[in-house]
Order: structure tokens, then sequence, then C-alpha cells
């Protein structure tokens, strides 16, 4: 949609409203901030009881961001935090500079990431549903200032003719969703019937998803240390020994507070994500803030109706945590962790294996209730990759045979 832009001088704001994760909230947006393009000149922390209604920091402290800003020479200041339109209009008044609240610096990131037709189109309905909201706000503001003296300038036509574009594109863009969606939903339910397993991988921005993916597909999927690197979906098809193809989709990341615009724009690919057999829900083992992050992630599947979704978690990143591979097995005896490093391969061997056993038994699953004729023939041969995998012989079978209960 829009060509990365030059750097520019940045000043990070974060205030502390008593939360018990000042520090790793300050990390993200720092990741946030570099993977916009952004480059960090200058940081002004806070802590304040609750938000001031105008300008969201208190005078002293914008005051501190002003002259902080001024030093640093910075062309933009970043919030980590939602402002209102007004907050962020007093703002820029009052820093002389641009403001940036956390939504608009994830909308910005998305934006410079959409890669396919669908992924454009939902990152400018989500950033025009973003801005409606402020010129609406706006128009509101100017309506009362007006109604109060009495005159009607050029601003106001020109906020009226924008809005009345912006609604006609929102609209527009709408219903080109809606075509693409419905194709997709054609596609889906094609695959869904069969007996082929669908797999998506799920979780925290930068948890390792793309690159697990590159790992079990050797598909070329963009991985990077940066938040978001991933926005479209991609899916390929994986052959698992003794079972055939299975179906992978690598996605995009989630994130704590992910803005609802987002949500919105994203929540039929979202939705579609997280209609799979089973999720892949990969874990920055390594990172101090993986509990929160693991929440985070329940909660967004909670919202696009992820929740009932099996699960698999992958505590990846095992090379940073000194850990060895492992599996453990939940009191039905299914595999419902695995520790594995997708950057040195450490632990796929297993994950495979969990994949295996799954993709096995939704074709026992389907054959069962189709009751097709060879139905006898199809024990056997499920026993076979079964046995053989958790054979001693296997380089990967012993942590199969002694799970370990602790991951
Ligand atoms: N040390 C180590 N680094 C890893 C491992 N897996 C991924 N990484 C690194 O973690 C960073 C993020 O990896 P990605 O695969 O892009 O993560 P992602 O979850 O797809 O991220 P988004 O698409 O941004 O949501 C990259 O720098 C990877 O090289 C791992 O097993 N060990
Ligand atoms: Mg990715």
């Amino acid at each position: 949609m829009r060509e990365a832009r030059a750097v520019e001088r940045t000043v990070i704001v974060q205030l502390d409203f008593g939360s018990d994760d000042f520090l790793g909230q300050l990390e993200e947006v720092r990741l946030l901030a570099l993977s916009a393009g952004a480059s960090i000149a200058a940081e002004v922390h806070g802590r304040r009881a609750s938000p001031d209604p105008a300008t969201f920091a208190g005078k002293g402290k914008v005051l501190e961001i002003a002259a902080v800003a001024a030093a640093a020479n910075a062309a933009l200041v970043i919030f980590n935090h939602e402002l209102s339109p007004a907050q962020e209009r007093n703002l820029e008044r009052a820093l002389s500079c641009r403001v940036v609240d956390r939504t608009r610096l994830i909308l910005d990131i998305f934006a410079q990431r959409a890669q396919s037709a669908e992924g454009k189109l939902q990152v400018e309905l989500a950033q025009l549903d973003h801005l409606a909201t402020r010129l609406v706000r706006g128009w509101t503001h100017l309506e009362r200032q007006k109604g109060g003296i009495g005159l009607r300038g050029p601003g106001e036509t020109q906020l009226e003719t924008d809005r009345r574009l912006l609604g006609a594109r929102v609209k527009m863009l709408r219903q080109r969703l809606a075509r693409l969606e419905r194709q997709r939903g054609v596609q889906r339910k094609a695959r869904q019937r069969g007996e082929m397993l669908n797999v998506s991988l799920v979780g925290y921005t930068n948890a390792g998803k793309s690159t697990l993916f590159n790992a079990l597909t050797h598909a070329g999927a963009f991985a990077a240390d940066q938040l978001f690197a991933t926005l479209d979906t991609a899916s390929r098809r994986l052959w698992l020994p003794e079972v055939g193809h299975i179906v992978v989709s690598d996605t995009v990341g989630f994130i704590r507070d992910l803005p609802h615009t987002l949500i919105a724009a994203f929540h039929a690919t979202l939705e579609a994500t997280v209609q799979a057999d089973l999720l892949l829900h990969v874990v920055d083992a390594a990172s101090p803030d993986r509990a929160t992050q693991i929440a985070e992630v329940e909660k967004t599947l909670s919202t696009i109706g992820g929740a009932d979704v099996p699960q698999i978690i992958v505590m990846n990143k095992a090379d940073l945590t000194g850990l060895p591979a492992a599996v453990e097995r939940d009191e039905y005896g299914r595999i419902c962790r695995v520790r594995v490093s997708a950057r040195s391969g450490e632990g796929l061997p297993l994950l495979r294996q969990a994949l295996a056993e799954v993709a096995l038994a939704k074709r026992r699953d389907v054959r069962s209730k189709s009751a097709v004729p060879d139905a006898p023939a199809l024990s056997t041969s499920l026993s076979e990759p079964l046995a053989s995998m958790a054979s001693p012989a296997g380089p990967s079978a012993e942590p199969v045979q002694n799970p370990v209960s602790s991951l």
C-alpha cells in the first residue's frame, strides 16, 4: 500500500499506571517502533494514577516530552497507549510534532507489510475506520465551535467531502472483501470435508511461527526479528511419512490489545485461520513475558471463535532456553506440548510425530463417520506409523516414550 518511509527520529513515551509488566511493554513498543521503521532517539517514562483527559500525560510531563523531543530533534512522538482524537490533537499542538498512538503505530506496520490484495483491503479498511472516528469527532467538535460563532469555512466543506468519500470507499472495500471471503469460504469447506488435516500456526508476534513454518515445510516465508513480519496467510502442504499430506498455514501474529479496528478488518482472515483442525500455538519460550503472551493469544482466540479448536503448545526457541526437546501428553495420552527450536531443528521430529498422530486420528474419524468399506484395513495402517515412530530405534522416539511433565 505504501512505500517504507524514511527513518524518522522518534521519542517513545510510556506511562506507568500501575502495570505489573512495565518493562515488557516498553521492550515491545521499542520493537514495534523499529518494525515500523522509526529510529528511537529518546524515551520518556512516567507514573500516573490515571490518564489526563486532555493530554493523556500531565502538564509537567508534556513539557518534559516537548523538551526531550526538541533536544533530540524528533519528528515523531509515539505513545504506547491508546489516545483519544482530542488528546492526539492537543498533544500535537503542545509538542509541535506528530503524535502517534499505539493503534496507529500497529496500523502503520500492517500497512507497510500487507502484500496480498485481501491484506491490503483489510488494512485500508482498518485505517479508514480509525480515521473515521477521528473525522467524525473532529467534525462534531468543529460543529459545536462554529455553531457558537456562526461561521462556515472551507475546512468544514473539506471535512464533509472527505467524510462522504470515506463512506463510499469503506463501502466499496467491504464489498470487495466480502467477495474474497465468499471465495475463500468455498475453498475452505472443500478442504475441511476431506480427510486431510488442516493445521494453523498461531501465536504472539515474533514467537517464531514463520521460522517454524519454513522449517517444517521448506517454504520461503519471510521471518524476521520484527513485529508483524507476517500479515498474509500462507499455506503449504507438508508430507508426513505413513500419513501423507497435511496442510499447514502461517498467519499474522497476535499482540496485547490488538486494535479493535484491526480485529474487525481481519476478522474473516483470523476466523478462517482458527477454523483449522488443529492450532499449533507457538510460544517464544525464551521471552520473560511468555505467560502474558500465552494469555493474550488465548484472549484473541476466544474473540475470533478459536477457543475450542484443539491446540498443541509449541514452546519454541529451545536453543535459547537451553532445555532439551521434549513432549508432554495430556490425560488422554495426546501430545499437548512440544519443546522445539525452529532455528536449530531440534524437536521437529517430535512435532511431526504429534502432527501425524492428530492427522491419523482425523482420518479415522472421517472414515468412521462416512463408514467407508475399507475401514478395517485402516486400523492396520494406523498402528504402523505410530508403532514405528514409537520404536526405540528411531532417534526421535525416546522422549515420546518418556514424556516429560513440565515443559
Ligand atoms: N534463537 C532462536 N530464534 C528463533 C527461533 N525461531 C524463530 N527465531 C527468531 O525469532 C524472530 C521471529 O521469528 P519469526 O519466524 O519471524 O516470528 P513470527 O512468529 O512469524 O513473527 P510475526 O510474523 O512477526 O508475527 C526471528 O528473528 C527468528 O530468527 C528459534 O527456535 N531460536
Ligand atoms: Mg511470521
